[in-house]
């Protein structure tokens, strides 16, 4: 994306102008204060709302008013289907697709054996933890294969513990699908634990102020947040985060006050 804003209404300029190229099969995590244009990124990323400025484009071709072929978007809010199956909800897609019998099948099968959903195929969403639920909208996502994921705080709803176990299920599908994924998380350990490099956000109108490379080898873990480096990357996230997030803070009390 090349000088990409965002501006709603006449007033609120939420983004940009930005710039980022993703590499291909990487892990790109965005963290930034609160209000800074995280989500408005994805959004208009996905083409799923239009850039006021500057253009988009993936694998050649200018995004622009849909998702296109190969992007997948999971978000927060649990947006699975409550009156459909977990082999229901995953295999949704590619019904809409046109992808039908033995190979929808096959999909779908291989889908719930990798999320660990192999007890709970038939049961239905209100039968499912949050994680679990999650993993069922990730799996969704996953079986139309997109060479591009792009994940909105997808994790933001859950505890601690399910969230690590969740990051190191994302880990897995990273490396097993070969897709280049773009998560937008709160959390710093999160992006430091998951990422190949973490763009840190300005506040609003949000702009990348840095971009911190891990150096992490693709076999990683949760793990890694044991070693040395990870408190160094940590830090690095916060030291320049910090002060983005008290401008936020004093443009917020300005606007309330
Ligand atoms: N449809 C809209 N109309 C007007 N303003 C909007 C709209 N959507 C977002 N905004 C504003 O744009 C700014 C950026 O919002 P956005 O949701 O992208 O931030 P964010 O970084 O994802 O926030 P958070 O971290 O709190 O989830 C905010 O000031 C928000 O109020």
């Amino acid at each position: 994306m090349t000088g990409v804003t965002r501006i709603f209404g006449s007033t609120v300029h939420a983004l940009g102008p930005v710039d980022l190229e993703l590499r291909r099969g990487e892990f790109f995590s965005i963290v930034g204060p609160s209000g800074c244009g995280k989500s408005t990124l994805l959004d208009v990323l996905a083409g799923l709302s239009s850039p006021t400025d500057g253009t988009i484009t993936f694998e050649g071709k200018r995004v622009r008013g849909t998702v296109p072929d190969g992007v997948g978007v999971v978000f927060q809010e649990d947006a699975s289907f409550p009156w459909l199956s977990v082999r229901d909800n995953i295999g949704f897609g590619l019904l809409r697709a046109g992808f039908r019998g033995a190979e929808a099948d096959d999909r779908v099968r291989h889908a719930i054996d990798f999320m660990g959903l192999n007890d709970f195929a038939d049961a239905y969403p209100n039968q499912l933890s949050g994680g679990m639920r999650q993993r069922v909208c990730i799996a969704r996502t996953l079986v139309m294969r997109p060479r591009l994921v792009l994940l909105d705080e997808p994790f933001g709803a859950l505890d601690q513990q399910t969230r690590l176990l969740m990051g190191d299920e994302l880990l897995r599908l990273w490396r097993v699908s070969g897709a280049t994924v773009l998560l937008i998380t709160h959390a710093l350990d999160e992006a430091a634990m998951l990422s190949d490099r973490i763009g840190v956000m300005s506040s609003r109108p949000g702009r990348f102020i840095e971009i911190v490379e891990t150096g992490w080898p693709r076999d990683r873990t949760s793990a890694i947040a044991a070693e040395p480096a990870f408190g160094e990357v940590t830090t690095r996230l916060w030291n320049t985060l910090r002060e983005e997030s008290l401008k936020a803070m004093a443009s917020q009390r300005r606007v309330i006050g």
